[in-house]
């Protein structure tokens, strides 16, 4: 399969556990990794499976490398019919009230725009007692698994 896997970051944690899920998928897959801040709304493409890891930060905000994104996505509006998307969410439900709002809002800004989400958006918990990777790969296989046979892809 090829994937575009994207990550909104405030102090580097969504970026090194993208890379580390990269490590992970690249022996089977085409794995292409990049800030969001270095990815326009232009270059989804319907034949790969984009996948998204993206952080929360100050109160349930965007991260702010998903900040631009997230502006040329309201201002450009694109239709992204046809485009599906897997996300995972990194927070801390130390922060109660808005815990993985982040990821809710990218997710839900995609979705207005006609993107199709596949599998479920899982938030990992920085204050529990999980590694953020034990919780994603899990989560990347299946999402593979599941964009798979939506995109009927296989590279
Ligand atoms: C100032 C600050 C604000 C945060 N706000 C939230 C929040 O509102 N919701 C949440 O779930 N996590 C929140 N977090 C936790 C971060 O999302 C978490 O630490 C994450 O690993 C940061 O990833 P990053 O380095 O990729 O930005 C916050 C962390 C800090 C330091």
């Amino acid at each position: 399969m090829n994937i575009m896997l994207l990550y909104g970051t405030e102090t580097g944690n969504a970026e090194m556990l993208a890379e580390d899920i990269m490590s992970e998928l690249e022996g089977d897959h085409e794995v292409e990794c990049r800030n969001l801040s270095d990815f326009s709304p232009d270059e989804f493409d319907a034949g790969r499976l984009h996948m998204i890891i993206c952080s929360s930060y100050g109160d349930g905000e965007l991260p702010a490398s998903a900040q631009p994104f997230a502006e040329a996505l309201k201002t450009a509006a694109p239709d992204l019919k046809g485009i599906h998307f897997g996300i995972f969410g990194l927070g801390d439900r130390e922060y109660e009230e808005t815990f993985g709002f982040g990821s809710g809002t990218l997710a839900e800004l995609l979705i207005a725009h006609g993107a199709v989400q596949v599998g479920e958006r899982i938030t990992h918990d920085a204050s529990g007692s999980d590694m953020a990777e034990d919780v994603a790969f899990p989560w990347a296989s299946q999402i593979v698994t599941l964009a798979e046979e939506k995109i009927g892809e296989v590279a």
